[in-house]
């Protein structure tokens, strides 16, 4: 079980009055939305965008109630720290964070995984053993990538959200469940729904409470203060002296550039530049240079833009509609490290159309293949992802 686990946490400090509670009841009014601000700073969390004050003041209020709470967000957005947070925010914070990921669980030990089983359940189950929901108990099960759980595991999980009832395999008594689940998925519901991916009952279970996590290319207010924290941390890890600073231009590049991995990229990316260059003491817009071939793309795309106006209407729509293509495609087939099946899955289209796509446009899915950290980053920096 604990290989479809990634955490729990069980030796913090905790004021006994605080909880968990049963689950029922919403916390004390002492507990008020502003007591939260130091569980952000706790787990890490940085950004003064709006965006980012918006979510984090919704995450707040949606963690008093007891009701679950549904994630959306592209990869690296921070889905998983966001869970963390509503959790510390909730009435549950001194129980297990029990963090899942659901396309990790084959099919056939859905059940035994999440509910347990009894010794003997099936025929090489020698001993007894706790599921996750038993792991949660008291605190929250996060479930994550939620829409790759196994279909007949969805059938099983809406039962115990709405019984909160469940029963360990080869079992006949109810044991009565007391967890919330925050679920997160990066591909959009409703093109989950629509491909038979997710089923449309367990998604209205799930999301009482939906937040949508905005990419950082929309809040590029948070590059500045996220580059920094990052610099600190692993200035700090890596034992180095100094602070690692940046000119200006390298920190307008930073904000500019489009993020497509997120904040895990710009993680990663900072990694690389403080453990790479352990003599460097200032960051220059020179050695960032994929960043700025992006800065090239993008006036290159404006340029074209002014030529649009010297094309018929029809004609012009048409080249738009081409570029687009291949940037979506691309970008998909980047995401996925060049699987195809993934890809259109990503896209929210069946496998022969995003092929027919890609043959349309004569792009070849092994150029994706494989060195996924030098198409992710966008220097050389940072070879290793954390997670
Ligand atoms: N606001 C933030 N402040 C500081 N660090 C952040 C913030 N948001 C995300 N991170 C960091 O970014 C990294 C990626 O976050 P996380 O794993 O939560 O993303 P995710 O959306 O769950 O990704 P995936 O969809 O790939 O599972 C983590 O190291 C996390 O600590």
């Amino acid at each position: 079980m604990r290989a479809f686990a990634r955490s729990r946490d069980t030796d913090r400090e905790c004021d006994s009055s605080l909880g968990p509670r049963t689950g029922a009841e919403p916390p004390p009014v002492s507990e008020s939305l502003d007591s939260c601000g130091s569980h952000a700073e706790r787990l890490g969390i940085v950004g003064h965008s709006g965006l980012q004050r918006k979510l984090l003041h919704d995450l707040q209020r949606a963690a008093r109630f007891d009701a679950e709470v549904f994630l959306f967000g592209e990869t690296g957005v921070g889905k998983e720290l966001y869970a963390r947070f509503v959790h510390e925010c909730s009435s549950r914070r001194c129980g297990p964070f029990v963090a899942v990921n659901c396309g990790a669980i084959p099919e056939a030990l859905f059940e035994s995984e999440m509910f347990g089983r009894t010794a003997g359940a099936f025929t090489d189950s020698k001993s007894k053993s706790e599921g996750l929901v038993a792991a949660a108990s008291g605190g929250t099960l996060f479930l994550d990538e939620v829409h790759e759980l196994p279909r007949s595991g969805q059938v099983k999980l809406l039962r115990l959200l709405q019984e909160k009832e469940y029963r360990l395999l080869g079992e006949v008594k109810l044991r009565r469940a007391n967890i919330r689940v925050v679920s997160a998925t990066n591909v959009h519901p409703d093109n989950s729904i629509r491909d038979g991916v997710l089923r449309q009952d367990l998604y209205y279970r799930l999301n009482a409470n939906l937040m949508t996590i905005m990419p950082l290319r929309e809040r590029p207010e948070d590059v500045e203060l996220l580059t920094d924290r990052f610099v600190e941390k692993y200035s700090r890890e890596y034992c180095r002296p100094d602070r690692l600073q940046f000119t200006s231009a390298a920190r307008r590049l930073l904000a500019a550039y489009p993020w497509p991995g997120n904040i895990r990229q710009l993680e990663n990316l900072v990694r690389g530049l403080v453990c790479q260059h352990p003599d460097a003491i200032e960051v220059q817009a020179d050695d960032l240079p994929i960043m700025q071939r992006q800065d090239g793309d993008r006036r290159e795309t404006s340029e074209q833009s002014m030529n649009l106006y010297c094309l018929s209407f029809q004609e012009a729509k048409e080249r738009v509609v081409d570029r687009f293509e291949v940037d979506y495609i691309r970008e998909m087939l980047r995401r996925s490290q060049g699987n195809i099946c993934q890809s259109a899955k990503l896209a929210g289209k069946n496998r022969r159309a995003f092929f027919e796509l890609m043959r349309k446009h004569s792009i070849d899915a092994e150029e994706f293949k494989g060195g996924s950290d030098e198409a992710m980053e966008p220097s050389s920096a940072g070879p290793n992802k954390p997670r």
